[in-house]
Parts: structure tokens; C-alpha cells; sequence
């Protein structure tokens, strides 16, 4: 893991206070979105905020009602309670109701932003799915999804603050008309109170937003650290190597390195927030005073000061609230735009994919003089590669780790593009066919397959999980690969959880993955298939008995075997050796063994090595 240069809370500034301003912009388009989840909980949500926007000033209204009563019946020699009584049942109405609505409001957020939650999680696996490998493999993209996955609870509580706000709106206008009837001047006051605290909200959560960004590579680091140390997969080698402390040591540097520029923020922030918190107090003192002395020179009545007083702490409260919810909306938003980059990159082929794939290959695969190097990398894996793959051809590529072979599929899948050169089906260039529906054309078992927590059933159907429920399909494709005498020793056969993450899984051996892996290749009558050292964790005798089916299967087939077992290599039609991401000789085995380079070298070695 390459370590960048460690980023100072200085260099966590750059994001600006404008681009946590700009990114507001995409707050309607993610109610849209809510909108679209649940109309009738999102209206519901909004009615109850409304109410609960009007009901501190109706509360505090009849509050001031209830004193001036209270005054009045003292006053006088035949008191009538009637009305004070009324009042206060009112009052207690109002607090049931206010209770309820916030219980209301809690609730409909939790599941609003349930929903939504699944709903962007849905988007997201989609969205990954239809984005091209070649971007998956970068890390700066990568860093992008990242902040788009983790970012789901960020997202549902930026929902319950944005529509907090609009409550505060509301709440906080009616609290200032009462404020503006009574004692207008007052207004000045609190003004002079809020100021200061929105001003250090903004600066601070706007650093909190630029080093959190900033430190998206070192937090991945960090989470693959968590992982690696603490995982069944690396416990062994952990254990054995004795790598606890080289883990522990790296995760204790990173996460210092982040905690420590973490605390000095959070430090700062608190102090600060502290001294304007008691410059707010003193301006709500100042206030009170003013309103006491109204009350001394009978401008005003008692049940007005405590409304107006009431009304004055309340609205200072709602204000501090409403900045502070206000810089976490726009921290949050921030991330909303790592969201939205996420999923409005353009997927757009760069090519007119305007020809259609032909029902059967007639001539068949060209790589014509094809040249590539990994996005970001300098080096050349494929050097002008130029062959021909026949229409139900078998074909074996043979070469040293690192020659390309693995590479040469991948371009042949189209998760890459060659970077000059091209590569034709039919004398068509492969990037003019659907990206989709070409790549449907292919049945391919990757060295590096997937290895799935989820049953033995679905491991195989994987293959075709339009599928699933085909269990002759399953039991037909298992018995190829020979994985059907895997599933026999295990306790619930097809339904057999495997793995160890979930409960009653079954754990299965490298070649035993292998040989349930292989099957999903059976489990569509694809037209090409490949298949990428698809043995190579499988005894001598699996291994011959797995590509004697294979062969007897697929004969007539286009099909690519990538292998490091000669006695398999053999079986194909013609073998293609690559050497340093060139093609070193091409020919069947009888072909090559005449040639007396490196393939009849490496056959005659291994054949000494069973000897
Ligand atoms: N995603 C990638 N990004 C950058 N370089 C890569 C990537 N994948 C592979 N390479 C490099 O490309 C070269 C060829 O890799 P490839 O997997 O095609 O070899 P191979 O012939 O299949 O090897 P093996 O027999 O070990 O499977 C290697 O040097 C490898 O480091």
C-alpha cells in the first residue's frame, strides 16, 4: 500500500466555503429522489412538521394567557376560574399533541430513511455493475465509491435535518412576529446573538467535511487493516508470521495520524463554540433585562414578559440550531455531490455500438496488432499481439506468469480497450457490438472466481441465474464439473450453505470451490467459453477427467483454455504461447514441439517432472 504524504488539517482546508455553499444545489434533486421512494410517508412527514412548526408559539401564547389570568383573578373580588382552567387544559392539549407529533416526526424519518437507504444501496450495486471494470480498478474512482457507500447514513440524516429546517423556517418566523408585535428592538439583539456561532459553524464543519474527504485512501487503508487483522481468511498466515503487531502497528500510525488532526479540530471547535455560546447568553440576558424593565414601567404585562422572554430563548435556541443544522446540511450536501458524481458517470460507449452480434460465429476472433497498457500505468502488457481464434475452435494460451494471458481475455470481454490495435468477430470490431449482449456471448471461469457465501445451489447457478430453479440444469452442470461428488458429502446437499461467515456454513476445499465454480461455466450453452486455469487447484486425475468432459462437451465450440498443465494444453486444437506480452509461436502441439522452443522446452520438462 503506498503511503501518500500525510495530509495536514492546513491541507484539509482547500475545500472552500463556497463549494459547501454550491453543493446545496443538489438538495432538490435528492427530495426528488425521497419523493420518488414515498409519496404518502413524505407527505405525512411534512404535515407533522408543520403542525410541530406552529406549536411553540401557540404554547407559549397560551402560556402568557394563563399568567395574565392568574394576575387578573388576583386582582379581583369575585374571581372566575372558568377561563383559567380552560386555559390550561388547553395548554396540556397542545403539550399531548406537541409529544405526538414529534414521536410522528421520528417516526416517519426512521422509515423514510429506510427506504430511501435501500433504495440508493440498490442504485449503487447497480450502478457499479454497469460501470466498466477498467474505472473499478482505479483508485481515485474507487475512493468515489466509496464515499458514495459509506455515505448512506450521512444521506438519511441530512433528509431529517433538511426537513427540520423547513420546520424551523416556519417556527422560527411566527416566534419572530411576536418578538416584532411586542418589542421590535429585540430583534437587534438576537441578531447580535447568532451571528457569531454561525460564522464558526460554517469554518469548522466545512474543515471537518475537507479532511474526512481528504483522507478517503488512508480511512480504505485503515478499514483493509481492520480486516486483514481480523478476519478467519488471514488468520492463519497472521498467526503463523506472526504478524499481529507489523497489523497492529500500521492501523495504530494511521488512525493516530488521522485522531490526533481530528482532536485539534475538535478542539477548536468546542473552545470557540464555547465563547460564542456565551456571547448568545449574554445577549439573551441583555434582552431579559429589557424586557423586565418594560414590565417595571408597565409597558408591558407579566404574561407578556414571559411570553416575550419565552419567545426570545426559544427563537435564540432555534436560530443556533438552525446554522449548526444549517453547515451539517451543507457538509452533508458534499458528500450528496461524492453520491451524484457516483452515479451520473456516463456510462456512454465511446464507440456507435450500432452492429448486431451475429446468431452464430461464422469466421470467428482477430486480435490484429494489439497493443495495451493498464489505465495509469506506464507499461506495455501486450506488445502488438496479432492471432486468430477459428469459429469452434479450442485454443490454449501457454506462457510465464505475467505474459498476458489473463489480460488477452479481458480484452477480449471488453473490460478493457486496447490501446491501439484492434480485435474483430466476423471482421467487426468488437467495441460495435452492445457491451451487454456481447458479453452474454461468453461463458467465462476466471482464475480469481468468486468464491460465494450463499448455497452450493446458487454458487452453480451463478453461471445463468435466470437459472435458479432449474435444479436438473444444476445437478447436470455439477455432474460435469464433477462438483455433483462434492455436493454427495455434504449435509444438505444443493441447499448446503457454504462458507464460514454465515450460520451452518461449510467451509470447502481450494479444488472443491474449483470444481463447484467450474460448473457454473455448463450452465449456459454460451458460444464462447473460456476457461482460466479452471483446474489448476485439482488433482492430476480431476483435472484430466474435467477437461475430458470439457472437450467431449464443447466440441465444435469456440472455447479458450488457459492452463499451466501440459497434459491439458495438449488436448486443444492449436496453442498460442505468449512470451512478455508477444506472441512467441502458434500452432498444435505437434506443430510446436517441432519448433524446439519454448513450449516443447517447458513440455518436455514437465513431462520429466511425472516421470
Ligand atoms: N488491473 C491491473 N492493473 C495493472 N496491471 C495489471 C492488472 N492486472 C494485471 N496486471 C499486470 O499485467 C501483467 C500481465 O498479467 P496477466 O494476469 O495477464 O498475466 P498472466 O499471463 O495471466 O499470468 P498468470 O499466469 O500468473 O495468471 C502482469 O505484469 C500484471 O502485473
Amino acid at each position: 500500500m503506498p503511503r501518500r504524504t500525510p495530509t495536514s488539517l492546513k491541507d484539509a482546508k482547500k475545500t472552500s466555503i463556497k463549494s459547501s455553499f454550491n453543493a446545496l444545489v443538489y438538495i432538490p434533486r435528492f427530495f426528488k429522489e425521497i419523493w420518488k421512494v414515498n409519496k404518502k410517508l413524505f407527505l405525512l412527514s411534512a404535515f407533522c412538521r408543520l403542525i410541530g412548526a406552529l406549536l411553540p408559539v401557540i404554547i407559549l401564547w397560551v402560556g402568557k394567557l394563563i399568567i395574565d389570568e392568574i394576575i387578573l383573578q388576583v386582582s379581583i373580588d369575585n374571581p372566575d376560574y372558568y377561563l383559567l382552567w380552560t386555559y390550561l387544559a388547553i395548554e396540556f392539549g397542545l403539550i399531548v399533541i406537541s409529544d405526538l407529533i414529534s414521536r410522528a416526526i421520528s417516526l416517519t424519518d426512521g422509515l423514510l430513511g429506510d427506504e430511501y437507504n435501500i433504495a440508493t444501496s440498490v442504485t449503487i450495486i447497480k450502478k457499479t455493475n454497469k460501470i466498466n471494470i477498467s474505472l473499478l480498478e482505479d483508485s481515485e474512482f474507487y475512493d468515489k465509491l466509496e464515499r458514495a457507500r459509506t455515505q448512506t447514513t450521512g444521506r438519511v440524516a441530512l433528509m431529517s435535518n433538511v426537513l427540520g429546517q423547513a420546520q424551523s423556517t416556519i417556527s422560527i418566523a411566527t416566534l419572530v412576529a411576536g418578538l416584532i408585535y411586542f418589542e421590535p428592538y429585540l430583534i437587534i439583539l438576537l441578531v447580535l446573538s447568532i451571528i457569531p456561532s454561525f460564522i464558526n459553524e460554517v469554518r469548522f464543519s466545512q474543515q471537518q467535511y475537507s479532511l474526512a474527504r481528504s483522507w478517503t485512501s488512508e480511512r480504505r487503508e485503515l478499514d483493509y487493516l481492520r480486516f486483514i487483522g481480523a478476519n478467519d481468511k488471514t488468520a492463519k498466515e497472521i498467526k503463523l508470521f506472526g504478524l499481529t503487531d507489523f497489523v497492529v502497528d500500521r492501523f495504530k500510525n494511521l488512525s493516530e495520524e488521522y485522531y490526533q488532526l481530528n482532536k485539534t479540530l475538535a478542539i477548536k471547535r468546542s473552545a470557540l463554540g464555547f465563547v460564542f455560546n456565551v456571547l448568545g447568553s449574554l445577549s439573551y440576558y441583555g434582552a431579559y433585562v429589557f424586557i423586565i424593565y418594560r414590565v417595571l414601567s408597565g409597558a408591558i404585562t407579566l404574561g407578556e414578559l414571559t411570553f416575550l422572554s419565552g419567545s426570545f430563548n426559544r427563537l435564540m435556541r432555534n436560530l443556533q440550531d438552525f446554522f449548526s443544522k444549517f453547515t451539517r446540511i451543507s457538509e452533508s450536501a458534499l458528500y450528496l455531490k461524492d453520491y451524484f458524481d457516483f452515479i451520473d458517470i456516463s456510462i456512454v460507449s465511446k464507440t456507435k455500438e450500432d452492429m448486431s452480434l451475429p446468431k452464430k460465429i461464422e469466421k470467428g476472433f482477430e486480435f490484429k496488432d494489439v497493443r495495451f497498457a493498464y489505465p495509469n500505468s506506464e507499461i506495455e502488457i501486450l506488445k502488438g499481439v496479432s492471432f486468430t481464434l477459428k469459429a469452434g475452435e479450442k485454443l490454449a494460451f501457454v506462457g510465464q506468469n505475467g505474459a498476458g494471458k489473463t489480460t488477452l481475455i479481458k480484452l477480449l470481454l471488453r473490460f478493457y480497450e486496447p490501446t491501439s490495435g484492434e480485435i474483430l468477430l466476423d471482421g467487426v470490431n468488437i467495441n460495435r457490438f452492445n457491451l451487454a449482449t456481447y458479453q452474454e456471448f461468453f461463458g467465462v471461469i476466471f482464475q480469481d472466481f468468486f468464491r460465494y457465501e450463499f448455497t452450493v445451489k446458487e454458487n452453480i447457478a451463478i453461471g445463468n441465474i435466470d437459472e435458479l430453479d432449474n435444479q436438473p440444469k444444476i445437478e447436470n452442470a455439477a455432474e460435469l464439473s464433477l462438483a455433483n461428488d462434492v455436493i454427495a458429502e455434504l449435509k444438505n446437499g444443493y441447499n448446503q450453505q457454504l462458507g464460514k461467515r454465515f450460520l451452518n456454513g461449510q467451509e470447502l476445499s481450494g479444488g472443491q470451490w474449483q470444481k463447484v465454480a467450474l460448473a457454473r461455466a455448463y450452465m449456459k450453452n454460451a458460444e464462447v467459453m473460456i476457461l482460466d486455469e479452471p483446474t489448476s487447484a485439482l488433482d492430476a486425475k480431476a483435472e484430466s477427467e474435467v477437461f475430458g468432459r470439457f472437450i467431449g462437451l464443447t466440441e465444435g465450440k469456440t472455447s479458450i483454455i488457459i492452463s499451466h498443465r501440459f497434459s491439458t494444453v495438449r488436448q486443444a486444437n492449436r496453442i498460442l504461447v505468449l512470451e512478455h506480452g508477444k506472441v512467441l509461436e502458434i500452432g498444435t502441439h505437434e506443430e510446436l514441439m517441432k519448433n524446439k522452443t519454448l513450449y516443447s522446452e517447458l513440455f518436455t520438462l514437465q513431462a520429466e517432472g511425472y516421470q
